[in-house]
């Protein structure tokens, strides 16, 4: 998978920020960085320059952020899009959520197949609003008590 940053902050500044964490440098974890010389992030013209330097189809790229105007942008030129939520941001609606998988960490992204939010991200319906509201309760899942231990035998010192 190649990672990208397209950031309000400048790329000279990404670079400074991933280079210098605590956690060390992590700039080769990164295959390129955009800022907003390339356009402004609620702009979907901007996800199109960036599509084509990247020189992939748009839909092959998922575009993360805690943005939903961002997000919309980035639908609308074709890429997927999914909403960070983050503490300190403004609540999501109903409505963000219908449109758009939500994720707080990333490992979420690694979603099962069957799972309708994680759907989201795989049809032409995302970004869309999505009204079919199904509510499936799981068949037969079984959970495993664990055995009263009552009984036990211990031998006394
Ligand atoms: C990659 S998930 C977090 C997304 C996020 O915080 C963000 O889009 C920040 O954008 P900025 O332009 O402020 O770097």
């Amino acid at each position: 998978v190649n990672v990208y940053v397209y950031s309000s902050g400048s790329v000279e500044a990404q670079k400074l920020l991933f280079g210098n964490t605590e956690e060390g440098d992590l700039l080769e974890l990164f295959t390129d960085f955009f800022d907003t010389t390339i356009g402004n992030k609620k702009d979907s013209g901007s996800y199109k320059k960036i599509v084509e330097k990247i020189g992939v189809s748009p839909e092959e790229i998922l575009f993360l952020t805690d943005t939903p105007e961002e997000a919309t942008a980035a639908s609308k030129a074709g890429l997927r899009s999914a909403l960070v939520a983050r503490d300190g941001n403004e609540e999501l609606t109903e409505e963000h959520f219908q449109n758009f998988l939500v994720i707080e960490s990333f490992g979420e992204l690694f979603g099962d197949d069957d799972d309708e939010d994680y759907k989201r991200l795989e049809g032409e319906d995302n970004g869309e609003v999505d009204d079919e509201d199904e509510d499936e309760d799981d068949l037969g899942e079984e959970e495993e008590e664990p055995e009263d231990d009552e009984g036990e035998d211990e031998d006394d010192a």
